[in-house]
């Protein structure tokens, strides 16, 4: 099959039987390895890849034909009648839901050394994105659950893919935690496997340069999830058990949550088959912009068009500025967060007829204009937003936006890159994506009635920031806007310096001021309601540099720490009615 393909290059330097002859078997294994992983086998990987790199070489605009316009979604405005009602909505339906989070990135821009979603999503109490993630999923099947008349006992489905780069550390982190609280039977790791490079426009696969018995291999992309949720056979059982909605994530978006319920219950009502979050997109961010392409023969498609790919589509399509903010400050096209809701259904269909398979491009970079030769190897990529590609006309595709301060605020970018993004587009670091934490529950607390100091702007690692007093709570307290709305009783405030962690689902602020650092744990069963006035020295913010190797990685990045002054702490174990009033 490899010689049929081209591919004699791979053998020419072998010695004569009898040598090596282990090496030449586990060479055999690799091969076997890749031919199975890919839709097609390597003889499709290979006829693709040789087609790609045609078409690229040719400088083939992969939008040829198409003219970009600006779609129409549903826009949701944050605790508004309508944003509410969609939240219940969506909150009814999570129980027939299934959360998939794609985690095989290696994270390069961020260059952290371990694997993002075990970095702490804030650092007021630790928990790391994996946590916040398993105990958000646990928290709407509850709220869900309770929704029906005689209760019901469904368990979400939690599949993380994982790939070489992330998985052996993922199942360790759930693995010495318990899974964080969820049934280590809910949740499903799919390993992607990488995909051979190409050495040159022949599609001829490059040999490893440490081991000319190994196939050079590089990852695929976070389209990989579509084929190996269909081969594992998931989504027939979540069909055959009645569930209606896979939503897929990203490792490190610790607002997504936020957008989640009111987002389900957008797909739910709308009856879309496909749902992407969007956030408004400052030109040149990098995130892809969703975009209505209309074909010269009249076809016309809702897609991500990616923040590469955005501005040449645009410059070519008479608009000479390309990507740039119109009048709004903002691009006129919806910024992809990447968080997809798709009607299980239609999606097992469409699946049937591709096998998963998405549409893939290729990067190669040349050494110069005659596009001859690469620098060095490239390979085929494909994206998971990409799965509306081949969906016919009559697919209902839409999306819907929502405000960044309340769902997006990836980590992405390390402190050098992220002090070098224009001023006024988002850092995406780690800095910035703690802070966002603080200011979204500001915010939503404000919007729920009480008194939240304003913030103070202070610069870590060379960016500049909003911090907001430090608030967090546990998904369990405030899932949905209501939830919060129920637990703020009276008039409460908190201070800029204060920073207040409620983690326990019954406990009320009912008329509380606090300027300091508070932190509340409670019991499910227990009810506890604070009041008063809490005053103590509180947490300082200390200023760390991302160069100073005396302090941990993960405090590194984000350029600060906490030094612990003073704090009250009060544990709640037991179950019936509390009262801390201070
Ligand atoms: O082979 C891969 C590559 C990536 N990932 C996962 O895919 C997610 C996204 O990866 P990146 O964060 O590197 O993605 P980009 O920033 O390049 O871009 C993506 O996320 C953006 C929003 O965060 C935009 O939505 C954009 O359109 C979309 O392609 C991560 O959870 C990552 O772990 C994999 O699972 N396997």
């Amino acid at each position: 099959m490899l010689l049929n393909e081209g591919q004699m290059h791979l053998f020419e330097h072998w010695p004569e039987p009898g040598v090596d002859d282990d090496k030449k078997k586990s060479f055999f294994d690799q091969v076997r390895r890749l031919n199975s992983s890919y839709p097609g086998g390597l003889v499709s990987y290979i006829q693709n890849a040789r087609k790609l790199l045609a078409d690229s070489k040719a400088g083939k605009n992969p939008y040829d034909g198409f003219t970009p316009s600006v779609p129409s979604g549903e826009v949701l405005t944050f605790g508004d009648d309508n944003f509410v009602s969609l939240e219940a909505a969506g909150v009814k339906e999570a129980r027939n839901a299934a959360f998939v989070l794609v985690a095989g990135g290696l994270g390069e821009r961020l260059g952290y050394k371990g694997i993002k979603v075990a970095l702490p999503r804030e650092t007021t109490t630790g928990k790391c994105f994996l946590q916040h993630y398993i105990e958000s999923i646990l928290s709407l099947q509850e709220a869900s659950c309770k929704m029906v008349d005689d209760g019901c006992h469904t368990k979400i489905p939690f599949v993380i893919m994982t790939s070489d780069d992330t998985n052996a550390l993922t199942i360790q982190l759930l693995e010495s935690n318990s899974y964080f609280g969820m049934e280590p039977s809910q949740v499903k790791i799919l390993k992607q496997e990488k995909v051979a490079c190409l050495a040159d426009n022949d599609a001829r696969l490059a040999l490893d340069p440490n081991d000319k018995y190994r196939i050079q291999t590089k990852p695929h992309g976070h389209g990989d999830v579509h084929s190996l949720l269909y081969s594992s056979g998931l989504l027939e059982q979540w069909k055959s058990e009645g569930r209606k909605w896979v939503l897929f994530f990203q490792d490190t978006n610790g607002l997504l949550f936020n957008a989640i319920p009111s987002a389900l219950g957008v797909s739910a009502i709308k009856g879309y088959n496909v749902n992407s979050l969007a956030v408004p997109r400052k030109a040149k961010e990098a995130i892809g912009g969703i975009t209505k392409l209309t074909h010269v023969d009249g076809r016309t498609m809702v897609i991500n068009v990616e923040y590469n790919q955005l501005d040449p589509l645009l410059r070519a399509t008479g608009h000479p500025d390309g990507d740039a903010n119109c009048e709004t400050g903002y691009s006129p096209y919806p910024g992809n967060i990447n968080q997809l809701i798709l009607e299980l259904g239609p999606y097992i269909e469409e699946l049937k007829k591709t096998h998963g398979g998405i549409s893939e491009f290729v990067n190669p970079k040349y050494t110069d204009s005659t596009k001859m030769t690469f620098k060095s190897s490239t390979r085929l990529e494909c994206m998971m937003q990409d799965y509306p590609k081949t969906l016919p006309p009559s697919a209902k595709v839409g999306f819907t936006v929502m405000d960044t301060w309340l769902a997006y605020a990836p980590v992405k970018n390390n402190p050098e890159d992220a002090a070098k993004v224009p001023k006024g587009n988002p850092y995406h670091s780690a800095t910035s994506g703690e802070m966002a934490i603080y200011r979204a529950n500001s915010l939503i607390l404000r919007k729920a009635g009480a008194q939240i100091a304003d913030p103070v702007v202070d610069t870590f690692n060379g960016q500049e920031v909003e911090v907001w007093p430090r608030i967090t709570w546990s998904p369990r307290w405030g899932l949905i806007f209501r939830n919060v709305k129920e637990k703020l009783r009276g008039d409460s405030s908190i201070s800029q310096r204060s920073a207040l962690a409620i983690n326990g689902r019954n406990i009320f602020l009912e008329g509380l001021s606090l300027d300091g650092t508070l932190i509340v744990n409670s019991v499910d069963e227990a009810e506890v309601k604070i009041t008063g006035h809490v005053q103590n020295k509180g947490w300082t913010i200390q200023h760390v540099d991302y160069k100073d190797t005396s302090e941990k990685e993960e405090i590194r990045i984000r350029g600060f720490k906490f030094e612990k002054v003073e704090q009250l702490e009060v544990n709640y174990t037991e179950p019936g009615k509390h009262s801390l009033s201070a």
